[in-house]
């Protein structure tokens, strides 16, 4: 089954609660949850007091994407506050297998990712520790950018390494992936789509219904 994931990122906060009200009603399987520190991407989005406070607005599952240095130091953290799924970013862990199992000993589905910029190969040792593997299709940082096509092979190449393997893991994709190019996402391997910016520009509820007929 095919899974739609949409990003906070873009919605409006100061009515987050009827926003994912709005998403989880319209049958988004996912809440995305983008965690930016201000060392590891420049920018600063939100942290722990949020997501504990918006765990109660839905029972979906929160994809909490931690793009921040160090990210062992926070999992418990996260853990506490109601992620589901924690992924973390391999260039920002000292140690990427003992940060996954950390992740995975807290009862929480641990999950890696990779800049555009970093080779499928830096992730290859870590495949069998994953449930998921999110391919970054924009230099992460900020939403509404553009879709990077090369993301494609990206996909093609983590699905193929996963089967060869005998690996069962999720492949998201997140990054600029809107009603025009989310079906080439999904033929190329992907099975969990993150939206934000095509999900919360205009209304969120039938931008939703729209991915899901596309999925
Ligand atoms: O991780 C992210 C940015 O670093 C976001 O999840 C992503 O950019 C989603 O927003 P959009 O769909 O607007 O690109
Ligand atoms: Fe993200």
């Amino acid at each position: 089954m095919n899974i739609l994931s949409p990003s906070l990122l873009s919605a409006d906060f100061k009515k987050l609660g009827e926003e994912i009200a709005a998403i989880d009603k319209a049958g988004a399987e996912y809440v995305h949850i983008d965690v930016m520190d201000g060392q590891f991407v420049p920018n600063i989005s939100y942290g722990m007091p949020v997501i504990k406070s918006i765990r109660s607005c839905t029972k979906r599952v929160f994809d909490v994407h931690l793009m921040i240095d160090e990210p062992i130091r926070y999992v418990k953290d996260f853990a506490d506050c109601g992620a589901d799924i924690i992924t973390v970013h391999v260039e920002a862990c000292k140690d990427v297998a003992a940060t996954l199992e950390a992740i995975r000993q807290l009862g929480v589905k641990p999950a890696i990712t990779l800049n555009p910029d970093t080779p499928v190969s830096a992730i290859e040792p870590y495949l069998n520790q994953v449930d998921m593997v999110l391919v970054m299709s924009v230099v992460p940082g900020a939403g509404g950018q553009k879709f990077i096509p090369e993301s494609l092979d990206k996909i093609r190449r983590i699905k193929k390494l996963l089967d060869e393997n005998r690996l069962h893991a999720d492949i998201e994709v997140d990054g600029g992936i809107n009603t025009d190019n989310v079906r080439a996402a999904l033929d190329a391997g992907a099975n969990i789509i993150v939206a934000g910016s095509a999900v919360f520009k205009g209304d969120a509820a039938e931008n939703v219904k729209k991915f899901k007929e596309l999925m």
